[in-house]
């Protein structure tokens, strides 16, 4: 079975940009969390509500799922917050053999690209909220973790390096 990755961080990290690059890289099926959201996560998001926990379970599912289900055909990356130690454990359940990517970066930073990202439905003002709840991968989750300050190319080569 080739390997499945799932990039994780706040809103804003690069998860999306770096993961889809990074499956173009590796020439990986690529999922974006996002997209697999009920439009009522979306909403609750858009109106500045941070989601729960009942409202993500049924998400992770599906996105794990999802990976499951495209194992055979090879690679798989997905883009996903995951951000609670429990959720990557979720994810564990459908892909036991899961990467975690983890590209870090101070809120700072992350809060000045988001003000500049055009037509997404997350606000800036939720960007607190992500990384009151963010737990850090420890050392016992399979982790590349990689600096997420400089550019998207110096991001994702970092990521390819480690792999
Ligand atoms: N080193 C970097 N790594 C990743 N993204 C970067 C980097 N530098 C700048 N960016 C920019 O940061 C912005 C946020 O990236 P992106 O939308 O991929 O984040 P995300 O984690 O998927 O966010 P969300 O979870 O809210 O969808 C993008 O405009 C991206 O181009
Ligand atoms: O709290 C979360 O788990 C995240 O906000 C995700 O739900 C979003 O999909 C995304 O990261 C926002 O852009």
């Amino acid at each position: 079975m080739k390997p499945a990755y799932v990039v994780m961080g706040v809103s804003g990290s690069g998860k999306s940009t770096v993961g889809r690059e990074l499956a173009a890289h590796l020439g990986a099926v690529f999922i974006d969390a996002d997209d697999l959201h009920p439009e009522e996560n979306v909403a609750h998001m858009a109106a500045g509500h941070p989601l729960n926990d009942e409202m993500r379970w049924p998400w992770l599912d599906k996105c794990g799922q999802e990976m499951a289900s495209h194992r055979e055909e090879g690679p798989v990356v997905l883009a996903c917050s995951a951000l609670k130690r429990v959720y990557r454990d979720r994810l564990r359940k459908w892909v036991p053999d899961l990467v975690i990517v983890y590209p870090a970066a101070d809120a700072v930073v992350i809060a000045e690209r988001m003000s500049h990202r055009a037509n997404h439905f997350m606000p800036v003002s939720l960007l607190q909220s992500q990384f009151a709840t963010l737990e850090e991968p420890s050392s016992d989750e399979d982790v590349i973790r990689v600096n997420a300050e400089g550019t998207v190319e110096q991001t994702v080569k970092a990521v390819i390096n480690a792999i």
